[in-house]
């Protein structure tokens, strides 16, 4: 699969990023969780925020890696861990194909398994996720991005 499938982009701030992350928190305030564990590297920020406003201190990860940009390759599993995921929450930054979510789904098929943004195709394979965004949108996080200068409207458009 390829940057071909992609065709909006939907920047996230970190502001937004925060925000969003909040409002997935005020939907877990219910439930207790034994700890987090986080799928790497994107679920990280997700999961820190997360253990802040639930108060969660025991927090592990699932470290694996799918793609090269916007290029999916061959999943590649770095670390697991010891246990079902019974009483623990999973966190991802977003569900896109899925394929990512179900292979943690098959290590940790207890677990209680949210995402702050989730595409259609991966959608069903997450218990909770903020928002939706569309099948053919890359999501732009803001640990990939930069402030930038921007030339003014007039030399863009006349020079
Ligand atoms: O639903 P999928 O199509 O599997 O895509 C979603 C996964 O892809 C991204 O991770 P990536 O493999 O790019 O690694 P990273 O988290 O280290 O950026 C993202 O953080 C999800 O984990
Ligand atoms: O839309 C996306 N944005 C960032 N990383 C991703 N990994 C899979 N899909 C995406
Ligand atoms: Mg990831």
């Amino acid at each position: 699969m390829s940057s071909h499938r992609y065709h909006q982009h939907f920047t996230v701030s970190w502001d937004q990023l925060h925000r969003d992350v909040r409002e997935l928190c005020h939907r877990l305030i219910e439930r207790d969780f034994k700890g987090i564990v986080a799928i790497t590297r994107g679920g990280l920020i997700p999961a820190a925020l997360i253990a802040r406003e639930l108060n969660v201190r025991l927090i592990d990860t699932v470290c694996i890696k799918s793609y090269d940009h916007m290029d999916q390759g061959g999943l590649d599993v770095m670390k697991g861990v010891d246990h079902d995921g019974d009483g623990w929450l999973l966190v991802d930054d977003l569900v896109d194909t899925g394929k990512t979510a179900r292979k943690v789904r098959e290590m940790l098929p207890k677990a209680h398994f949210v995402t702050v943004y989730a595409k259609p195709e991966g959608r069903p394979l997450v218990d909770q996720y903020l928002t939706e965004v569309a099948q053919d949108c890359w999501i732009q996080f803001p640990w990939d991005m930069g402030i930038a200068y921007v030339e003014p409207l007039v030399d863009q458009v006349k020079r």
